[in-house]
């Protein structure tokens, strides 16, 4: 890291709607930490948008953050997820024996790792700040998963997945191609499992989003 400036950190979220939403969390005191940007919907457009700003050189550190599903069990709507590890949950192959993911086919790594200490500190100020979070795997996915049969099947994928969103994995490859650490945080939207779109709470996720932003200007500044 340059010493002769201030820490600077790419918060990168999918739409206007989750950036907003962080822009009044973070306030005028996120104000020369923070830039916070709508990076697109999926991996290839979050990974390429997020690569170009980081371009720059002028970053010390990149979150993904944004709203999300959360797993039965796991992470109920309107709480937080903060990733443990980001994992790629649907790059792989199809066989008659079930998923082959990245790594056992040989290819590389379909999860990426985040920064343990920053992810472990930010979870902590959430939940002293009375905002319930769930520190465990986001998983990123292609397509929205919309059947119980789905769900159940990432879940045994990934034991202890509480998140599921669409780009964590790209902005986290972007990070890793600049040597940057990464975290993902995310807010529940919506239950992951048989499509029920009148189920989403989309609000409800932007204000948890809102809420966690004020807290993360503590956690960083
Ligand atoms: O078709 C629908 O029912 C629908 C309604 C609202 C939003 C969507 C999206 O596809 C939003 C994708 C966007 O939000 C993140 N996100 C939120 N919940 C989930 C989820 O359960 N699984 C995957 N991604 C989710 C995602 O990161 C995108 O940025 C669809």
């Amino acid at each position: 890291m340059n010493v002769n400036r201030r820490k600077r950190v790419l918060i990168a979220v999918s739409v206007d709607a989750e950036r907003d939403a962080v822009l009044r969390g973070l306030g005028e005191a996120g104000s020369g930490v923070f830039e916070v940007f709508a990076a697109g919907v999926g991996t290839a457009p979050a990974a390429a948008s997020t690569a170009k700003k980081l371009a720059s050189g002028t970053y010390d550190l990149v979150v993904n953050a944004g709203i999300c599903g959360g797993f039965a069990g796991q992470a109920e709507i309107g709480s937080l997820v903060v990733a443990s590890e980001i994992v790629a949950a649907d790059l792989g192959a199809e066989s008659a024996e079930g998923f082959i993911g990245l790594d056992e086919l040989g290819f590389g790594l379909a999860r990426a790792e985040v920064d343990a200490g920053l992810a472990g500190r930010a979870a902590e100020a959430f939940a002293a700040a009375g905002l319930p979070v769930v520190l465990a795997p986001i998983l990123t996915v292609s397509t929205v998963t919309g059947t119980a049969a789905s769900a159940a099947e990432l879940a045994s994928r990934v034991p202890g997945a509480a998140g599921e969103g669409m780009e964590g994995f790209g902005v986290a490859a972007a990070a890793k191609e600049f040597g940057l650490p990464v975290l993902e945080i995310r807010a529940v939207s919506n239950a992951v499992g048989p499509r029920d779109k009148s189920a989403w709470r989309i609000k409800e996720a932007l204000q948890s989003l809102e809420a966690a932003s004020k807290v993360l200007t503590e956690v960083f500044s």
